[in-house]
């Protein structure tokens, strides 16, 4: 048996630069990981069977989970003969933009790779997955990173600061492909450098002033509470509030945990689905 946490992920920035011939769009993003974390465990098969059990209704539990694509593709890969059982604990929001799918799908190449002891290196893990999704290579090294082409070239950089972060999740779910087919790429001057920057710089204020997602306009004229939880959690204390990936989760930034507590009790009289976690990186 092999255990491995899956955390998700917010943008810090998501700078859309124009649509390629191959219909996804060339982006720049600063991700990095936060302490919400669904909890997956892999046990070897005597048959080659992949089974994947979840409580969560919501997931699926056949071939459709990204983490089932993982496990097949990492036993065409390095042609492993027998099958595994995945067990997700799944606290991650389902199509919220945190990549919890995601970070399911890295979390099962590196348990798959401990499990059949393979010692492939993250590198490659990291490479061989993208051909499942353009964030998982990001969630296989799970740290943070600035992220180019459609994504899945990842460049490791340092935790950019120490933050709680407040995330807000409204009761909506939104897809990914949808949101980018609405957008208007290349409108935007791209953030990712500056922030890059004062991340390196260790400079909390330089990355907050110049956090920014180009996506947020395009969710929120669809889903107008978006751009209200931005701006009740910048009102209740947060120093800056953005969404992350394709939303519609919003987080917030501050520093000290009594600002934290503060924002998390105003966000809950608001919505739903609040949590109060600290900034991984
Ligand atoms: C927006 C982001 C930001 O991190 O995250 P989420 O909101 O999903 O968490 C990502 O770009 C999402 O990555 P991921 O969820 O892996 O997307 P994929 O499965 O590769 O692509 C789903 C669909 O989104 C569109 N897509 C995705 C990535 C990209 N750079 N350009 C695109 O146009 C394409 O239409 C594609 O068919
Ligand atoms: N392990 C998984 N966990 C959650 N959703 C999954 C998983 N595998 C596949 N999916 C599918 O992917 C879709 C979006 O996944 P998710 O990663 O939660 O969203 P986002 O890309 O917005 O962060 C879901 O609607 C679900 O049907």
């Amino acid at each position: 048996m092999h255990y491995e946490t899956a955390p998700a992920k917010i943008n810090l920035t998501l700078d859309t630069l124009f649509k390629r011939e191959d219909n996804y769009h060339e982006v720049s993003m600063v991700m990095t990981t936060v302490d919400l974390n669904d909890q997956l465990s892999f046990e070897k098969r005597s048959d080659d069977q992949i089974i994947i059990e979840t409580e969560n209704q919501y997931v699926p539990n056949d071939r459709k989970n990204l983490a089932y694509q993982a496990a097949a593709l990492m036993m065409k890969t390095y042609d492993i003969r027998t099958g595994v059982n995945i067990v997700i604990d799944k606290n991650i929001p389902i199509a919220a933009g945190l990549a919890g799918g995601s970070s399911d799908a890295a979390a099962t190449f590196r348990g798959m790779n401990k499990l059949y002891g393979l010692e492939r290196p993250l590198d490659e893990l990291a490479d061989l997955s993208a051909e499942l999704g353009s964030d998982i290579p990001f969630c296989v090294y799970g740290r943070t990173a600035l992220c180019t082409g459609r994504g899945e070239e990842v460049k490791l950089l340092p935790k950019p600061t120490n933050a709680w972060v407040i995330l807000a999740k409204p009761s909506i779910g939104v897809s990914t492909k949808t949101i980018y087919s609405h957008l208007e790429p290349g409108k935007h001057e791209p953030a990712s450098e500056k922030v890059v920057e004062a991340a390196l710089a260790g400079d909390y204020d330089g990355v907050i002033r110049h956090m920014k997602n180009d996506l947020e306009e395009v969710t929120a004229r669809h889903y107008p509470e978006v751009k209200k939880l931005i701006q009740n959690m910048e009102a209740s204390g947060a120093d800056k509030a953005m969404m992350s990936g394709s939303g519609p989760t919003v987080f917030g930034l501050v520093q000290k945990e009594r600002q934290a507590i503060h924002v998390y009790n105003s966000m809950r009289g608001c919505c739903n689905e609040v949590y109060r976690v600290r900034l991984l990186g």
